[in-house]
């Protein structure tokens, strides 16, 4: 038996700028990581694959006969699909019988209604007493996840595969993004998929006609599989000493009106919306860079040391003698770069009539720029109701998270049990998802 993992994810900057190739996004791998396990089983029946997923209750058959793959009962969309690019890709003629078994952490789902078990006191899992499609999800890309991590098990059963290799990581985000977009029925911007497979990245999506009409049928996908999409996941990590803080708000929202409404805009007006991708795509860069700058200061301990004792808001009144210790540094361009973010994407969401930077979500970041040890805050991937999502002094964080249990303006908020892992698929030791029965 072999362990495969991928991470979930976090859109820092780029959202709806990311649709278009011609704009780059900041995307961070998170702890939360979708597992699978995969064993052939030699007494099973031939060309036939057991998927189950023990904490929804899910089991999933097919079988594999002269190049079709046949579903057996229950059907998803997601295991389905992956299951169908990868044999169409690989083409195999007798194997043994197939089983898999799919692990999710705790965060990709709404925890209520739920058993907790651990694999040998190291993984915690929750066991759901509803089916799958009906538990609500958190938006951390549960399907890119499965989808991204089920094509690594596949490949890695069926052929040779190093995950430290960039032609076979190609291999297998190409076929998971071509399997994610058949079961989503639409062509999205795969930032989710390269970050399950490459982990923390400065994302540039491929050319949707890449893979539009590309069907299952092995000469095909081998084709487009073997190509190069042109895209660009340029591998990279939060400076350390800096941590992600996500808040799940409890609104929700959803992120295809959402995108509808800011498309329809760039549609209506053109020159007008140019100005503001222009303007977000140089706030986004101008985060990265600086991010970049911050970290390889000579001062950087100082620098962040300093911030764990201000605010953002702090910051901005201080006097100029306090100031020059910070003046051209690093750190101030960190902070204003995620405000002309968030004022970009409120100018975004006033002019579409999509709830990007909803008022409820200002008040919010703007509470926490009186938080000493916050950076910078900003509405993740599409925005709306969903969460907040701030860097912070990693040294602050206990008080960070004592403060805003004092502020009422926070009582909305749960602050998830996560971090960047900015590694992306990965092979994982088989104990930690075996159960002591
Ligand atoms: N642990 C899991 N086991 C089986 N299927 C899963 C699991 N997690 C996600 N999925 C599949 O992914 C679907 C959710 O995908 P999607 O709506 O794209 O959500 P997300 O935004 O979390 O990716 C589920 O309905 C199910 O088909
Ligand atoms: C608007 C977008 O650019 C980003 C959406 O990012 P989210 O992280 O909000 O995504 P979901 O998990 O699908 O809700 C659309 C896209 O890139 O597909």
């Amino acid at each position: 038996m072999r362990a495969f993992s991928a991470p979930s994810k976090a859109l820092l900057a780029g959202g709806y700028l990311v649709l278009d190739a011609n704009y780059s996004s900041f995307v961070i791998a998170l702890s939360p990581r979708m597992g699978a396990t995969i064993n052939s089983n030699p007494n099973g029946p031939t060309n036939t694959i057991f998927v189950q997923s023990p904490q929804f209750k899910g089991k999933w058959s097919y079988t594999y006969k002269d190049g079709v793959l046949s579903s057996l009962g229950k059907r998803n969309p997601f295991i389905e699909s992956t299951m169908e690019a990868v044999f169409a890709f690989l083409s195999p003629s007798t194997f043994h019988c197939i089983n898999i078994t799919i692990y999710s952490d705790p965060e990709y789902h709404s925890q209520e209604n739920t058993i907790t078990r651990f694999s040998n006191n190291r993984r915690k899992f929750l066991f759901h007493e509803k089916d799958i499609s009906k538990v609500p999800k958190t938006g951390l890309g549960s399907s890119a996840g499965l989808v991204t991590v089920l094509t690594t098990a596949l490949l890695a059963d069926f052929s040779k595969i190093d995950l430290e290799s960039k032609t076979d990581l190609r291999t297998i985000h190409n076929l998971a993004q071509i399997a994610h977009c058949k079961a989503q029925g639409k062509i999205g911007s795969g930032f989710d998929v390269a970050s399950a497979t490459f982990g923390s990245i400065v994302y540039r999506r491929f050319d949707p006609m890449q893979i539009d009409g590309v069907a299952f049928e092995q000469r095909q996908i081998k084709d487009v599989v073997l190509q190069d999409w042109k895209m660009v996941a340029e591998k990279c990590a939060l400076p350390e000493g800096i941590k992600l803080l996500m808040g799940d708000v409890m609104g929700g929202s959803e992120t295809p009106k959402l995108v509808s409404k800011v498309l329809q805009w760039r549609r209506d007006r053109p020159e007008e919306s140019l100005g503001v991708w222009k303007k977000l795509d140089e706030a986004n860069m101008s985060l990265i860079e600086n991010l970049n700058e911050l970290a390889i200061s000579s001062n950087y301990t100082d620098l962040l040391h300093f911030m764990s004792l201000h605010s953002v808001n702090s910051i901005a009144k201080l006097d100029h003698t306090s100031k020059d210790f910070l003046k051209s540094k690093p750190l101030l361009n960190v902070i204003s770069s995620f405000q002309h973010i968030r004022k970009q994407l409120r100018i975004m969401g006033e002019k579409s009539g999509a709830d990007i930077e909803p008022r409820s979500q200002t008040e919010l970041l703007n509470e926490c720029s009186d938080i000493p040890g916050v950076i910078g805050g900003v509405v993740p991937g599409a925005g709306g109701f969903d969460a907040i999502c701030l860097l912070v002094v990693r040294s602050a964080i206990d008080d960070i998270i004592q403060t805003t249990k004092k502020n009422p303006a926070f009582d909305s908020v749960t602050w998830l049990d996560l971090e960047e892992e900015s590694e992306g698929v990965q092979e994982e030791n088989v104990q930690s998802y075996l159960f002591a029965e």
